[in-house]
């Protein structure tokens, strides 16, 4: 019988804080038709032209207060959640980044040293878009047309409206919920508004109420719903009243037009509604790295302080918590399963 194996993939980043490293990084991220969805000419000239000139200075100093001894928090705790899972499953367990290394394709190749032919591979993003989800299962396809024809590929899709997962959220900011509060933020990573239209067969969402309906064709390609649909399951598994509940779109880049309300916008204005203790969460992340770590642990936190806030409290990741470990296990177990079925 073929040898199954579990390829958790995660987005990556740089080899080092170098900007020579961070620029490589960036080029090789805002290349991608997927994140900056611009004909190739353009892309090259806003990328190349523009944002690689001066970017990679500026993030590499933000990636040297986030860096730790054993590298990027990103990588280091996709680590430990592959360590941890493969305590936990009979197949081998390997892990690959969308961007720089290790590759998609040293995952998948150091799958197949081990015997496996047939691989789950698990996009470790909760909520779809184009930038995350898509953009992984169509890089693996491409390598696995290309180099391993042989190979089946059975993918994990998007999580955020699955019980189990919703619970674990839920219970993972219960533990680390402070006292007193006046507001739980919930702050997605952002997506340009283009993503969402365009990727939407249905044509129904016009980014406005219809992505907190209950019901619209257009949620399972809404990125924006399901960032509003994780929050509204565990708000209510968590008992907090709706009015305390704020949810924004973080981490813009560019002129575009990206999903609302925006997180820094959002940090700058509440005190003088009255929201003076802040806690903030990052669900469409399911590892600390530079964005939550720097972009709202730090930045948003000054915003914040400086708009008239109180006190910050940053509620850390899943990252390699047991409840999450068993999440991912599960839902592997799932697709391992189905292998059998078909
Ligand atoms: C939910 C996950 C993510 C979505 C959606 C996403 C979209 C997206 N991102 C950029 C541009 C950048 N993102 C950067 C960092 C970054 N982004 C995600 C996740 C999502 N991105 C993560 C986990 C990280 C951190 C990586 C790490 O090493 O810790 C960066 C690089 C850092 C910087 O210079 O600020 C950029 C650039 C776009 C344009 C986009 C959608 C179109
Ligand atoms: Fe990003
Ligand atoms: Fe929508």
């Amino acid at each position: 019988m073929a040898k199954k194996g579990i390829l958790l993939i995660n987005l990556g980043s740089p080899r080092s804080t170098a900007v020579e490293d961070v620029k490589e990084y960036l080029d090789e991220f805002l290349m991608d038709e997927k994140v900056i969805d611009y004909r190739w000419i353009f892309r090259a000239l806003l990328v190349q032209g523009i944002i690689l000139k001066t970017r990679p200075a500026k993030s590499a100093e933000a990636y040297k207060t986030v860096w730790t001894e054993e590298g990027s928090p990103l990588i280091v705790i996709t680590k430990k959640v592959q360590q941890k899972l493969q305590k936990r499953v009979n197949v081998p367990v390997e892990i690959g980044m969308r961007y720089a290394e290790p590759s998609i394709e040293t995952g998948i190749r150091n799958l197949i040293e081990k015997g496996v032919s047939e691989i789950v591979l698990f996009p470790l993003y909760p909520q779809y878009a184009m930038s995350t989800t898509e953009t992984v299962i169509e890089k693996a396809e491409e390598i696995r047309k290309k180099k391993f024809p042989d190979i089946k590929i059975n993918y994990i899709q998007p999580f955020y409206h699955r019980e189990l997962y919703t619970d674990c959220l839920a219970e993972s900011i219960r533990e680390k919920l402070p006292e007193n509060f006046d507001a739980l933020l919930f702050s997605y990573h952002g997506v340009p508004e283009r993503h969402i239209y365009k990727t939407d067969p249905t044509k129904t969402c016009n980014l406005n109420d219809c992505c907190s309906r209950e019901t619209n064709p257009s949620h399972p390609f809404c990125y924006r719903h399901q960032c509003f649909n994780t929050t509204e399951t565990v708000i209510k598994k968590l008992e907090l009243p709706k009015d305390k509940v704020i949810v924004s779109f973080q981490s813009r880049l560019g002129k575009d037009k990206w999903i609302e309300p925006y997180t820094d916008h959002t940090l700058e204005t509440i005190p003088a509604k009255g929201i003076k203790k802040l806690v903030i969460v990052c669900p469409a992340f399911v590892s600390d790295c530079l964005e939550t770590l720097e972009e709202i642990s730090v930045e948003g936190k000054e915003q914040f302080l400086q708009a008239g806030g109180e006190s910050f409290t940053y509620l850390s990741c899943l990252n390699d918590e047991d409840r999450w470990i068993e999440v991912i296990r599960t839902l592997c177990e799932e697709k391992l399963n189905q292998f059998y079925l078909v």
